[in-house]
């Protein structure tokens, strides 16, 4: 007799199966008088939530019915206490952590309105190439790779 089909559980490490998260993520960006882009936000995991301390674009997870623009208009706010004018998409990337398996829609916003105030007890620096906080959650080196690739920068990404 053969054995039973064993399956892991949808969200286990070990399934290469499991389906993504999707995540919203804000990529704030300064232009200068002639549409330059210059300066960009990162902001640190709170305690409490996995990679704590780790540095990466402010966002979360999608609830259900929200498009990617809402949950970012709802994240920024909930966690920075600012509300953004248009999200434009970037890029769309798929990391696969122990934890979960993400889907990061990356958006760049160039407006915004508000003090920012950390409402996780975050931290925020405006950073340029190469980043110089550390250290940086995985999921945001690739997005430091584009805009080097965007802005013809050789050498180093980030330290560390
Ligand atoms: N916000 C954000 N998350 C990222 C980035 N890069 C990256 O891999 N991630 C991953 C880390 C997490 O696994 C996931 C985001 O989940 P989260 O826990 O921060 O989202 P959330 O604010 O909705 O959290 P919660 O309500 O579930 O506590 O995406 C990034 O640049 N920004």
């Amino acid at each position: 007799m053969s054995e039973p089909m064993k399956t892991l559980p949808t969200n286990s490490p070990y399934n290469p199966d499991r389906r993504p998260v999707d995540v919203a993520v804000g990529v704030l960006v300064c232009r200068d008088a002639e549409g330059h882009e210059g300066e960009f936000l990162l902001t640190s995991r709170p305690a409490g939530k996995v990679y704590a301390g780790y540095w990466e674009y402010p966002g979360g997870k999608l609830e259900a019915g929200e498009t990617v623009e809402e949950a970012l208009r709802r994240e920024l706010q909930e966690e920075l206490g600012i509300t953004i004018g248009a999200a434009h998409p970037w890029k769309i990337e798929e990391m696969d952590y122990p934890h979960a398996r993400v889907r990061l829609h990356f958006c760049k916003v160039y407006d915004w309105q508000g003090e920012f105030q950390m409402r996780e007890q975050q931290q925020m620096a405006w950073q340029t190439l190469p980043v110089q906080v550390q250290p940086v959650l995985p999921g945001t080196v690739p997005v430091l790779q584009w805009f080097a690739a965007e802005r013809g920068h050789a050498g180093p990404t980030h330290i560390g």
